[in-house]
């Protein structure tokens, strides 16, 4: 039975690729609750699976056995129920668009009036800190802006769920810092349950109230960790015993998965 608040359950989740290299076991027997409210960080090294778990959430790719629900509906339902925003690696903006014209992009096309997507592109716009960006057109933009902006985009018909594949992996250090500090205001301000794709150990102990550790080949969750950090993080919290400690354990996970390749 799923708990109640449960807003991704997977039970015992595989997918396997058939390429003609033969299969490939991009996940197997995945077992994991994501509680509503939840942060959730995937970590692990390249090709365990991370974005194929996103994308099976999202309905992009189909699991071969095992179960998954998404607000407790298949993910193909979750999907028709517009459960979740996607964002993706780079920012996807589409250049010849502002960044509000890209914002209403999934509101035209559910069929908001222009009042409504107005409110909405103005609500998400403050939301990320690009009030006043709207008319500018995505190249007027820093990295960290055009992803904020990204951002903007996947909250902007308000899904309760976010889900965010590496979405700073490409910015320089500081910046993602910033981004990830105002991510975590905003998902305190918001209440959104947000899934989120990492390969950076400071990031997702930063971010997460539940890190997922995963290997590859087959791709397989080898360690949950809940986290014990409060839910309010100035960034020196990265410095404390405590932080550093669940650090450790997401190295030492990551380290137990690589052994079991050799
Ligand atoms: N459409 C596909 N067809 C065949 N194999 C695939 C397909 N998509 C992914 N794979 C394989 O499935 C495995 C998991 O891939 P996935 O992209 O989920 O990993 P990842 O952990 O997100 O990696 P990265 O960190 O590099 O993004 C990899 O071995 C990948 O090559």
């Amino acid at each position: 039975m799923n708990a109640p608040s449960s807003v991704v359950s997977a039970k015992d989740l595989s997918l396997v690729f058939q390429t003609s290299d033969g299969p490939v076991h991009a996940l197997s027997n995945v077992d994991l609750e994501v509680g509503k409210g939840d942060f959730v960080s995937f970590i692990g090294p390249s090709g365990c699976g991370k974005t194929t778990f996103l994308r099976v959430i999202a309905d992009l790719e189909k699991h071969t056995s095992g179960d998954i629900t998404v607000n407790a509906m298949t993910p193909e339902n979750a999907r028709k129920d517009r459960s979740y925003g996607y964002v993706f690696q780079a920012a996807a903006l589409y250049p010849w668009r502002t960044i509000e014209k890209n914002i209403a992009l999934p509101l035209e096309i559910m069929g908001y009036g222009r009042e409504e997507q107005q409110r909405r592109i103005e609500e998400t716009l403050k939301l990320v800190n690009l009030t006043g960006f709207g008319k500018k057109f995505p190249w007027q933009l820093s990295g960290g802006m055009q992803q904020r902006a990204s951002i903007a985009r996947a909250l902007a018909f308000d899904a309760d769920l976010l889900l965010m594949d590496e979405p700073f992996g490409a910015l320089d250090e500081i910046v993602r810092d910033h981004l990830n500090e105002q991510l975590l205001k905003l998902w305190a301000a918001t209440n959104k349950t947000i899934c989120f794709v990492t390969h950076s150990i400071p990031e997702a102990v930063y971010l997460s109230t539940k890190i997922v550790v995963m290997s590859p080949r087959p791709g397989r969750v080898t360690d949950i960790i809940h986290s014990t950090l409060p839910k309010e993080r100035p960034l020196d919290i990265r410095e404390t015993p405590e932080f550093l400690e669940i650090a450790h354990r997401v190295r030492e996970g990551l380290k137990a998965g690589h052994s079991y390749d050799e």
